[in-house]
C-alpha cells in the first residue's frame, strides 16, 4: 500500500486529490506545515509527498536532501503559481501536479512510485511456475531470498509477494544495501536518536521500524558488510532493533525479503557472508531466470512497455512491426527486463510511422545512469562502456536521442530538460521543431497535455 503524505490543503483541492488516491488504495496522512511534514518523514516515513506549492518547499526539500530522506515530492497548485512551482522544481521537487487534479494523473503517479497494482508479467511457462510458487509462499511469514541477474524483476516480485500476503495493508519498504556506506546503512536500517553522530540533527526511524506490520525488502543484500550482517541477524532473531544512540531496543514486526544478484552460497564459502544469516534469509529461495531463458515473456513485456510509454508521453499506442518483433526476439538481453523496458521507452519516442518499426529499436545501449546501482553485479555480464557504444554513430543522431530521452524523463517539461542539457530553452525548442519536421514524435509539455504525466 502506497503511503501518501499530503502537505497543506489548497482550499480542499488537495483533499480531492487525496480522495482519488485513497480510492486507488493509498494510505493517507495529512499535515499542515513543512515542519510537521519533516517530522512525519523522519518517523513513519512515506512513499510519496503531495505538497501545496504555497508552502516553503525549497526548505523542506533541502532538509530531506540533508537527511537523505529520498521520498519523492510532487508540488501541487494552480497554474497561476508558476513562480513557486519553478522554485520547488529547482529545489528538487519531482514534478508539478496541476489542480484540480485528474484521476488518471493521480493513478499514474501512484503507479510510477510503486508499480504496486501491477502484477509481474510472466507468460512463459517458467515464469508462470515461479509466480504460482510466489503466490503460495506469500501467505506464509517465512523469509524469502529472491535471486536473479540485475534487471530480472526481483523488486517487482518482492512487491508482488507483499501484495498477496497477509501484510498487504501494511507498508512495503525497500532498502538498497549497496547504495550507502556502512555507517549510513546502519542508521538507515535501525534508525538513530538525535545527536547519535555528527549530522544526526534529529531522531529518525529506521527502515525496520517504518516497515512495522509490513514487509522489508533488503535489496543487494550480498553487498552488506559482515559486521552489519551480525546486527541484522540479531534484529531478525530478536524481532527488535537497537537505534544508534538509543538506550532501549524497539520491538518490530517485520517480514523480511532479501534480494541479490550474487551467488550467496559462494559468498558464504568465501567468508564474506555469515552462514547463519544466509540460512535465516534463505528459508525459501525464488530464482528469477534471465530474460534469455524465458523467451515467451519478451513480446508480452515489450507490448506492455510500448503501451505504457505511449500513454505516459501522450502518444498514440502503436503495434510492433514484424521486423521489430524479430529484432526483439533475436536479442540476448544481457540487461534483462530493465534493458527491454529502456529499449521500448526509446522506441516509442523515436518511432514515426503507424507501427513501431525495427529502426526504432536500438539495442546494445548501456542502461541510463539513474537506474544502475553503481555496484558491478557479479552474476551479470559487465555493463557496456556507454561512450564506446556511441562510436560509429552520427553526432546529430546521438544528440537527438539525448535530447528526447532527457525530455521524456522530465515528463516533457522543457524548462527542466533545457536546464539539465545545459542549453537555452530557445535552442531546445528549435531542435524539437526540427525533429518534428523530420517526423519524429516529440513528448508534449505537461501543461498542454496532462495525460503526458509520468513520474520518472
Ligand atoms: N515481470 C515483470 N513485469 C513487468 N515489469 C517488470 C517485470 N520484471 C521487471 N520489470 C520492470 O523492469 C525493471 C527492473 O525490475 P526490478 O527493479 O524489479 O529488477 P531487479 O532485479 O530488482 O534489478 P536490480 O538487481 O538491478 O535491483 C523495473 O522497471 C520493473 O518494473
Amino acid at each position: 500500500m502506497t503511503r501518501l503524505l499530503i502537505l497543506g490543503s489548497l482550499g480542499g483541492e488537495l483533499g480531492h486529490a487525496a480522495r482519488i488516491a485513497a480510492a486507488r488504495g493509498a494510505q493517507l496522512t495529512q499535515v499542515e506545515g513543512v515542519t510537521a511534514a519533516l517530522e512525519r518523514l523522519r518517523g513513519a516515513g512515506a512513499d510519496l509527498i503531495l505538497a501545496d506549492a504555497a508552502h516553503d518547499l525549497p526548505w523542506l526539500l533541502e532538509r530531506l536532501a540533508e537527511e537523505r530522506i529520498a521520498t519523492p515530492l510532487i508540488a501541487c497548485g494552480r497554474n497561476a503559481d508558476a513562480d513557486s512551482v519553478l522554485r520547488a522544481i529547482r529545489a528538487g521537487a519531482r514534478e508539478f501536479l496541476p489542480l484540480p487534479p485528474e484521476a488518471e494523473l493521480i493513478a499514474a503517479m501512484l503507479q510510477a512510485v510503486t508499480a504496486e497494482h501491477e502484477a509481474p508479467i510472466g507468460r512463459d511457462a517458467v515464469m508462470q511456475a515461479l509466480l504460482a510458487r510466489a503466490g503460495q509462499l506469500a501467505r506464509a511469514e517465512a523469509s524469502v531470498l529472491i535471486t536473479g541477474e540485475s534487471g530480472t524483476g526481483k523488486e517487482v516480485l518482492a512487491r508482488h509477494i507483499h501484495a498477496a500476503s497477509r501484510r498487504a495493508r501494511g507498508p512495503f519498504v525497500a532498502l538498497n544495501c549497496a547504495a550507502l556506506p556502512e555507517a549510513l546503512l546502519e542508521s538507515e536500517l535501525f534508525g538513530h536518536e538525535r545527536g547519535a553522530f555528527s549530522g544526526a540533527v534529529a531522531a529518525r526511524k529506521g527502515k525496520f521500524e517504518q516497515a512495522d506490520r509490513g514487509t522489508l525488502l533488503l535489496d543487494e543484500i550480498g553487498e552488506m558488510d559482515v559486521r552489519l550482517q551480525s546486527k541484522l541477524l540479531r534484529a531478525i532473531q530478536e524481532r527488535e532493533v537497537d537505534k544508534l544512540g538509543g538506550t532501549q531496543p524497539v520491538k518490530v514486526d517485520v517480514r523480511i525479503l532479501a534480494a541479490t544478484n550474487r551467488d550467496l552460497e559462494a559468498e558464504v564459502r568465501a567468508g564474506r557472508f555469515r552462514e547463519d544469516l544466509y540460512f535465516r534469509l534463505n528459508v525459501v529461495q525464488l530464482r528469477i531466470p534471465p530474460l534469455r531463458e524465458r523467451a515467451g515473456d519478451i513480446l508480452p513485456l515489450a507490448e506492455h512497455f510500448a503501451a505504457r510509454y505511449a500513454a505516459a508521453n501522450g502518444l498514440p499506442a502503436r503495434p510492433l512491426s514484424p521486423a521489430a518483433t524479430a529484432r526483439l526476439m533475436a536479442h540476448p538481453w544481457p540487461g534483462n527486463v530493465r534493458e527491454l523496458e529502456n529499449a521500448l521507452h526509446r522506441a516509442v519516442l523515436l518511432a514515426s510511422g503507424r507501427e513501431i518499426g525495427a529502426e526504432a529499436i536500438e539495442l546494445g545501449h548501456a542502461p541510463p545512469a539513474s537506474v544502475t546501482t553503481g555496484v558491478a553485479p557479479v552474476a551479470a555480464p559487465p555493463p557496456a562502456d556507454p561512450i564506446a557504444a556511441l562510436v560509429g554513430r552520427r553526432m546529430e543522431e546521438v544528440e537527438r536521442e539525448l535530447i528526447l530521452e532527457t525530455l521524456g524523463r522530465c515528463l516533457g517539461n522543457r524548462t527542466r530538460a533545457a536546464e539539465i542539457l545545459g542549453i537555452s530553452i530557445r535552442t531546445l525548442r528549435n531542435k524539437l521543431a526540427e525533429y518534428r519536421g523530420q517526423g519524429v514524435a516529440v513528448p508534449l509539455a505537461p501543461g498542454q497535455l496532462p495525460e503526458s504525466w509520468r513520474v520518472a
